[in-house]
């Protein structure tokens, strides 16, 4: 097999947002590549600065309220350097999107195949005929049974799973090579949610996307990610496989969430808990282990000053050396969780 080539790298990249005049980082120094025919997780409870990332990537943020510093190189092109109409070359094009809420990301008054066809106004000179085949195509290729029917109904008309399988045809209408999904499948029921990640995959193999996958949902990410950046108050703590992941996981916080994440196959009548919150921006530490006041049973010594990525396998990289001596109270006999 071909080694998978990469076409997005996000390098040193970091956003802060204006609060009360001064600003703070929502992700700092991040830095991450995505390659063709790979879905990549992104990783971590709420706040640790997911969305940001992809709004960053996506060029989605207010420039007299933020500030983003860094390279995002998508196939040779920085996507920070462009303006809103360079980027709207690339939106929708080259870089799709598919969002939480399918059903505010759709116009409440306009007829599907009038949405899907929208995007291909944009960015192909399809004729009226073309634009309607593909229309056509694209709710096949996302799973809509009745096509035809689907493509005259209104957002209104149709089920959340229906919806967001109409996001997922308007992200790939133009064949992008990036797809960028945010928490896609958080509003579904778990057997619809089942098969939008199905679809994703599908999708993935026949376009040879590029999927970047945001969730706070490691049972997603173990059925659906090839590869998995855990993030933890707006860094990359551990980036791996998925098996690298799962199987060998290093950074405390990687090992906590696995921790408490429901097994289907045991009780979970005691699942672990993480203590504390994610910081807020104004609170973030700015040196040190970030995770450390949450292992607050790990003494400071055990943690790099200004921790550092550490490759412990090939594209298997952890934050900080804390990871060789932790252990959870119970591992460690005596001290209490
Ligand atoms: N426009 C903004 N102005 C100020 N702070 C913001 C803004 N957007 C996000 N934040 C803050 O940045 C941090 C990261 O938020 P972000 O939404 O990226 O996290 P997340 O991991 O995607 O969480 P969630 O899963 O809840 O969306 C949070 O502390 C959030 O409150």
């Amino acid at each position: 097999m071909e080694p998978k080539s990469q076409f997005l790298n996000i390098k040193d990249v970091s956003t802060a947002f204006k609060i009360n005049g001064k600003y703070y980082d929502a992700i700092s120094h991040i830095n991450l590549s995505v390659h063709h025919d790979e879905i990549l997780a992104i990783v971590g409870e709420s706040g640790c600065g997911k969305s940001t990332l992809a709004t960053t990537i996506m060029g989605l943020h207010d420039p007299s309220e933020t500030k983003i510093t860094g390279e995002v190189d998508f196939e040779g092109t920085d996507l920070l350097k462009l303006d809103e109409n360079g980027y709207n070359q690339f939106r929708g094009a080259k870089i799709g999107m598919i969002f939480q809420d399918p059903l505010s990301a759709l116009n409440p008054l306009k007829r599907i195949e009038d949405q899907i066809s929208e995007v291909m106004d944009y960015h192909t000179d399809f004729s009226t005929e073309q634009k309607h085949q593909r229309v056509l195509e694209l709710l096949d290729q996302v799973g809509i049974i009745n096509p035809q029917r689907t493509a005259r109904q209104f957002p209104h008309e149709l089920s959340g799973g229906m919806r967001q399988r109409v996001i997922i045809a308007i992200a790939i209408a133009c064949k992008p090579d990036l797809i960028i999904a945010d928490e896609p499948t958080t509003a579904l029921d778990v057997t619809i949610q089942a098969q939008i990640l199905d679809v994703l995959r599908a999708i993935q193999k026949e376009n040879h996307a590029g999927i970047i996958l945001i969730t706070h949902d490691l049972g997603v990410v173990a059925e659906t990610a090839d590869r998995v950046a855990v993030m933890y108050a707006g860094q990359i703590v551990e980036e791996g496989s998925v098996e690298q992941i799962f199987n060998q996981p290093k950074h405390p916080y990687t090992r906590s969430l696995l921790r408490s994440m429901p097994q289907l196959d045991k009780e979970n009548d005691d699942l672990y808990v993480i203590r504390g919150n994610v910081p807020s921006l104004q609170k973030m530490p700015h040196t040190g282990d970030r995770f450390a006041p949450r292992i607050p049973w790990m003494s400071d010594d055990e943690h790099e000053t200004e921790p550092t990525m550490h490759e412990v396998e090939t594209g298997h990289l952890v934050r900080c050396t804390c990871y060789k001596s932790f252990k959870f109270p119970d591992e460690q006999g005596g001290a209490s969780a």
